[in-house]
């Protein structure tokens, strides 16, 4: 018996109906005996996967406790109360409501312990803020929604190579170097530290902290912040005891010697961090966020607008998501303990 099997569902929200979530969703279902996929329901709308045409048998449940039962012959369904009107290919903001509550539904059964961790398939953060969305993404609001301030959660970018931890995230490029303190590296740092021991078992993480500016500032004729603010935030880590080291001249950080001398990277801005992940496996990336109460994973590719209901979407960002979510509450609760 999978020690995962011995814990509630993952959950799994549909993302925007209009991208390609739901599709991922029919295939990795299809496909849960031959990938050995845990138990998972998915929460959102009958009408965002039968606008698929699928013959995929769907059981909508009412309690998350029927999952494994269904889960062998049906994609069990935990429905929400909005609606949706799908134009594949399109992110309606009028479906908002419902790409919301999918997303509360979710993070609710993950506090209540119903649910064992939660993975997001894909938002569309411009057609979501147009429905009046204030979080700049799932990152940020799954904190508010958990009761925490909403820059204490933590993304990260992880596939079998990498590791990366943007220390800013969603923001202009210009207003970063006024967004960079040495508190802020610090609490990133100590939350990526603490919860790649216990959701990763990794027990003495390595944390290599990237400059902000070419070459580490170049000893300050290249910029000060790498001096004024990342030095003092890797000296205090140290004196916490955390393994960290930098700041690092972000261009050396990520060929494979440089990757093997650290267990995380962290990296100033949304782009220093997500650029090195997507490029070495843009397909099997998975978005993780830390500093919660509870697991999150997300495929790290977006809505997909342009392919979404032409078969054309690779499920295995989705499929690691998933499997990570499992692992990461298998660690968790001290189900497994390498
Ligand atoms: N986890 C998330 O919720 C998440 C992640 C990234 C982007 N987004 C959002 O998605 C929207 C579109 O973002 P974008 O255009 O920057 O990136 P995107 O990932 O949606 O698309 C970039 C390119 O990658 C391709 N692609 C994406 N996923 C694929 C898959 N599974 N299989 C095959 N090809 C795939 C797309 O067809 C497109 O050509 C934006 O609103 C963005 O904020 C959400
Ligand atoms: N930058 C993220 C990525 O490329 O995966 C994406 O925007 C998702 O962010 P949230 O998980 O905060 O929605």
């Amino acid at each position: 018996m999978t020690p995962h099997s011995t814990l509630p569902p993952i959950v799994i929200t549909m993302g925007d109906p209009g991208g390609v979530g739901p599709e991922i969703l029919l295939k990795l279902w299809a496909a849960r005996t031959e990938l050995k996929l845990p138990p998972f329901a998915v929460i959102g709308t009958l009408e965002a996967f039968s606008i698929l045409g699928t013959d995929t048998s769907i059981e909508q449940i009412q309690d998350l406790k029927q999952t494994s039962k269904i889960f062998s012959k049906s994609l069990p369904l935990l429905s929400i109360k909005a609606v949706t009107k799908t134009t594949l290919g399109e992110a309606d903001p009028r479906n908002g409501a419902a790409v919301i509550e999918a997303i509360d539904v979710a993070i609710q059964a993950c506090l209540q312990k119903e649910a064992s961790g939660m993975v997001t398939m894909p938002i569309n953060k411009s057609s979501l803020y147009k429905a009046g969305f204030d979080a700049p993404g799932h990152t940020e609001y799954l904190a508010r929604q958990c009761g925490l301030e909403d820059d204490s959660s933590v993304m990260m970018l992880a596939n079998t190579a990498l590791r990366t931890v943007p220390v800013t995230v969603h923001q202009p490029l210009e207003t970063v170097p006024r967004s960079l303190t040495d508190q802020l590296i610090i609490d990133r740092a100590v939350k990526t530290a603490t919860d790649l021991r216990d959701f990763f078992g990794i027990r003495e993480p390595r944390l290599a902290i990237a400059g902000l500016n070419p070459h580490a500032g170049e000893d300050g004729m290249m910029g000060l912040e790498d001096g004024v603010k990342i030095v003092p935030a890797v000296r205090a880590l140290q004196e916490m005891g955390i393994n960290a080291f930098g700041p690092l001249p972000a261009d050396t950080l990520f060929h494979e010697e440089a990757r093997a001398t650290y267990d995380a990277a962290l990296c100033m801005y949304h782009d220093q961090a997500l650029i090195p992940v997507k490029t070495l496996d843009f397909h099997g990336s998975v978005n993780v966020t830390l500093g919660l109460p509870i697991i999150r994973t997300s495929p790290d590719h977006g809505t997909a607008l342009d392919i979404a209901g032409q078969d054309k979407a690779t499920i295995k960002s989705s499929l690691n998501a998933v499997r990570m979510a499992a692992e990461m509450a298998t660690y968790a609760l001290g189900v497994k303990d390498d």
